[in-house]
């Protein structure tokens, strides 16, 4: 069985359709990428994933069982902006990764101890060790990406989904944390899930990249159907195309 499996997922808000008809199977430690154009819903299921919705039909499993409902326990999250505590410094931020695999969010005693070291460890991986005791607001936007996901990764999701993670960036500070981020996956065996409208970045990094679409559209009614899972690349060989979803039922 996949370690990821989505079977059939339907979302819609009010009347209007926004995902429909996706399935998807992914082995524990591929890095899926998604494009799609604006709109269409790439946003919508990663929160599916992340379980902040249920969706209208269908179902998702994460290891055998339904996605659980406390964030980062199972699954870290990046967005392309505002994913960090700017009230906190950057090793509390850190720490913070690890309180939210409490129930109550703190940590004391030995766990406290426990979670600087680890929380150390991580800035030496992300390079921000000499910036441990500043608050994120003093960092370049690449430092606190690298913050951002050095905070999901503390507490060692199994999932680690990114919604433009790196959107926000300068070209060349894109390139390093791309570079930053495959050596991060080679060290772990992170399933990775990330929306970007950058294809090569999709191809660059992604085993695989699923493209989301509407196959079916009213433009009339252009809320009536949902986007859906056109193609899954394998980008592994060099992204030979294979189209999924092929009917062509555009309503005039
Ligand atoms: N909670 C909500 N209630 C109503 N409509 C919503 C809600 N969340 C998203 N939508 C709508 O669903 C559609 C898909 O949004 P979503 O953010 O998932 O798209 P996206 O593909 O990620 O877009 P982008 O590439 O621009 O970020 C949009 O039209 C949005 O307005």
């Amino acid at each position: 069985m996949s370690f990821v499996s989505v079977r059939n997922i339907w979302q819609a808000y009010g009347d209007r359709s926004i995902i429909e008809r996706v399935n998807v199977e992914v082995d524990q430690g591929e890095f899926i990428s998604i494009v799609g154009a604006s709109g269409c819903g790439k946003s919508t299921f990663l929160r599916l994933l992340l379980a902040q919705e249920r969706p209208t039909r269908g179902e998702i499993s994460i290891d055998g069982g339904p996605p659980a409902v406390e964030p980062n326990v199972e699954r870290g999250v990046v967005f392309q902006r505002y994913s960090v505590f700017p009230h906190l410094t950057v090793r509390d931020n850190l720490i913070a990764g690890t309180a939210f695999k409490t129930r109550f969010g703190f940590l004391r005693g030995a766990a406290r101890r426990q979670a600087m070291q680890d929380a150390d460890e991580m800035l030496a991986r992300i390079g921000l060790n000499h910036v441990a005791d500043q608050y994120p607001a003093s960092l370049s936007g690449g430092m606190q990406q690298r913050l951002a996901i050095g905070q999901a990764m503390t507490a060692k999701p199994r999932v680690l989904l990114l919604d433009e993670p790196f959107g926000a960036l300068d070209p060349g500070t894109r390139l390093q944390m791309h570079a930053f981020l495959m050596e991060l996956r080679a060290l772990t065996n992170m399933t990775v899930f990330m929306v970007t409208h950058d294809l090569e970045e999709g191809f660059k990094l992604g085993d695989r990249v699923l493209v989301f679409d509407k196959p079916r559209w009213d433009p009339h009614d252009p809320g009536l159907f949902g986007a859906t899972i056109t193609y899954d690349f394998d980008a592994r060989n060099g992204g030979i195309p294979h189209q999924i979803q092929t009917e062509d039922t555009h309503v005039s």
